[in-house]
């Protein structure tokens, strides 16, 4: 059987540790692309190289043109600009949404049966307009954030009552922003809800507030420490996760900003809810009964994706609009040539 195509768009630090997670796992042959040429094709050589180090094969290609993704079975796209000390994810809107148009077109022309997992940001409404921007069906575009942001939820819980990681199940639902809501009553250790564990002296209710903080606040205490960008290591291990159940059909549970159609009562919207990842893409969206306060915190966090949407509908709005011809420069092009032609009349008769 042939390898499986995974396409990295942006091969910047999230793209380079998604070429490399995806060699160590086997998941297939890799093209990184980015606009910068040179870079992809560098990363795409040294990491090949780490191949009989790390003992697996696969083919490791870099270019800067989108016919490098033809065929694709997995996009994964990263490409724009991330965020500096001071800036908040919304700040990337008008410049990622003009790199997720173009993007998206590539996909569009070169590879429009793939599955593609975006995670420019600010997440959700770059999702739309990737989703928007390459026609492909919303089952078979998602966006990563989820996975991340309960992964960081699930560390802060373990190392708070030294269990070990792999025993704790926790979720956010809602947007990649300051409002995102981790999921307090539905999070688990060996299947013991949160409040129960706080009945059991594990935790206290302080304690857990200050974790779902420290979990809102995830990126941008990394942004904060690295000062020059944003975290890359555990969105690259999160995104793989749902590369991989895709590919390999394996119907895992994953939190990902999903297209929704009615769920949560949200439509036409990417959000972050809990989606079943297979073979054909988006399988199932799972939808919680929520209490009143989780209702209003879900709320909040949607109108918050609603209103980047809308930004990003009136620019591309504004993009497609016809250009309208410059009128003051053929005006004053045309006196001059008036005058012109009246000085050399008088030049003639004279
Ligand atoms: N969804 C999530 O949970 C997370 C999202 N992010 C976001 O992911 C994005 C990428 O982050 P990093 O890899 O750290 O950034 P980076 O700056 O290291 O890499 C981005 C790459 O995109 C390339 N690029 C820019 N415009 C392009 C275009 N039109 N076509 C192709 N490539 C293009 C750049 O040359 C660069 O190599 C950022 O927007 C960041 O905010 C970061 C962490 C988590
Ligand atoms: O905070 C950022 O800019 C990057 C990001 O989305 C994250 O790490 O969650």
């Amino acid at each position: 059987m042939a390898r499986n195509k995974i396409a990295l768009v942006g091969a910047g630090n999230i793209g380079g540790t998604l070429a490399l997670l995806a060699g160590l796992k086997e998941l297939g042959d890799v093209v990184l692309f980015d606009i910068i040429d040179g870079v992809p094709q560098g990363k795409a050589l040294d990491l090949v190289e780490s191949s009989p180090v790390e003992g697996f094969d696969a083919k490791f290609v870099g270019s800067s043109k989108y016919s490098a993704l033809k065929g694709a079975d997995v996009v994964i796209v990263t490409a724009g600009v991330a965020r500096k000390p001071g800036m908040s994810r919304d700040d990337l809107l008008g410049i990622n949404t003009k790199v997720m148009t173009a993007v998206g077109e590539g996909i569009r022309k070169n590879c429009p049966k793939a599955f593609v997992i975006c995670i420019t940001n600010p997440l959700d409404a770059m999702v739309w307009v990737l989703q928007q921007a390459s026609g492909l069906p919303a089952s078979h575009v998602v966006g990563m954030a989820g996975v991340l942001d309960s992964a960081r939820f699930r560390y802060f819980l373990a190392e708070e009552m030294s269990v070990s990681v792999e025993d704790v199940s926790a979720f956010v639902l809602g947007g990649h922003g300051d409002t995102m809501v981790p999921m307090v009553r539905y999070s688990t250790v060996a299947g013991i809800p949160l409040p129960d564990l706080i009945k059991l002296g594990w935790l206290t209710k302080e304690r857990l507030d200050k974790i779902v903080q420290r979990t809102r606040d995830g990126g941008a205490e990394i942004v904060g420490l690295l000062k020059t960008g944003s975290a890359f290591y555990a969105p690259a291990s999160s995104a793989i996760s749902m590369a991989e159940s895709y590919l390999k059909d394996k119907k895992r549970v994953l939190p990902c900003a999903a297209h929704l159609t009615g769920q949560y009562g949200i439509k036409g919207l990417y959000v972050g809810v809990p989606c079943v990842i297979g073979a054909k893409g988006v399988e199932r969206i799972v939808e919680l009964t929520l209490n009143k306060s989780e209702q209003a915190m879900l709320k909040k966090s949607v109108g918050a994706v609603s209103g980047l949407v809308d930004v990003c509908k009136g620019m591309m709005k504004q993009a497609a609009a016809p250009k309208k011809a410059p009128r003051k420069a053929p005006a004053k092009a045309a006196k001059k040539a008036r005058v012109a032609r009246k000085a050399t009349a008088k030049k003639a008769k004279a």
